[in-house]
């Protein structure tokens, strides 16, 4: 077995004496498409959180490519490498597709945003490498052609790929998806589907939140169940369909 890209080891975090997350524990392998499912509440965006370094930990250890990140803050969590796309993440009206990739290509440069903002000699040199990336990546996604469009005429799903182009802008190893689903039709669904599988293709280490159980277990390598914060069943897709305790905490009641 290679290292793990990502360990969670004994992670808890409480909100006013209420436990989010109680010590979960999740490896996850590079390379590996990684899901997580549970009813809401579970603790699934709080954990995202605590990989990403948006919410710090009470308690326990997380270990990024075998350095210990925990104690980081989030933007040095993204400079080594971890990306997020949260949950309901907006774009940007008023700017194009590509600005709106450029944007989060900002917080993880060198210069960054700060120094972009009060345009510093070398913004110029990096505004055209990030210019160059924010193409890349949205030929990535498949919007090379929409570039230069306005980020609101597109239409829902190609707005979830274009928040995808945004965080794949800063050339992440991990890249965590909360829910990127949601709210998309058939189609849409597809081919985003088809999007994660071509990054996976790639080599690119994710984990993705999902609700949609079918969904999930479709594209996964292995699944995480949470339920009360906790993580009460973990295995490959078809192990965990077959699982009584999931079946109980979640299958049955979303069915
Ligand atoms: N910032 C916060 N302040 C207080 N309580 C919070 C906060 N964030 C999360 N919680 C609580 O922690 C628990 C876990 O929430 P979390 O959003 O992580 O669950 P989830 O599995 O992502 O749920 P959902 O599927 O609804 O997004 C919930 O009881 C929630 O109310």
């Amino acid at each position: 077995m290679s290292e793990p890209l990502l360990s969670v080891e004994s992670v808890y975090r409480s909100f006013g004496g209420v436990f989010a997350v109680r010590g979960v524990d999740l490896t996850v392998a590079p390379g590996e498409l990684r899901g997580v499912i549970g009813p809401n509440g579970a603790g699934k965006s709080t954990l995202f959180s605590l990989i990403g370094g948006q919410l710090a930990a009470d308690r326990g250890t997380v270990t990024f490519a075998g350095d210990r990140i925990d104690r980081l803050p989030a933007h040095r969590r993204a400079h080594l490498g971890i990306a997020i796309v949260f949950q309901g993440a907006r774009i940007f009206r008023g700017m194009t597709a590509l600005e709106n990739v450029m944007v989060g290509a900002h917080a993880t440069t060198r210069a960054g945003f700060l120094r972009g903002t009060l345009r510093l000699p070398p913004h110029y040199r990096e505004e055209r490498e990030i210019r160059q990336r924010a193409r890349e990546a949205l030929g990535r996604v498949g919007l090379a052609d929409w570039a230069d469009r306005a980020a609101e005429a597109l239409p829902l799903g190609q707005q979830r790929a274009l928040q995808v182009a945004r965080a794949l802008c800063g050339r992440p190893r991990l890249l965590l998806l909360d829910e990127p689903a949601a709210g998309l039709r058939a189609a849409e669904r597809e081919a985003l589907a088809q999007l994660i599988e071509e990054l996976k293709a790639g080599g690119l280490t994710m984990i993705k939140i999902e609700h949609d159980v079918a969904f999930v277990t479709r594209l996964a390598d292995r699944v995480t169940v949470l339920d009360l914060g906790r993580v009460i069943a973990e295995g490959t897709p078809a192990e965990i369909r077959a699982d009584p305790a999931v079946v109980a905490a979640y299958l049955g009641t979303a069915a």
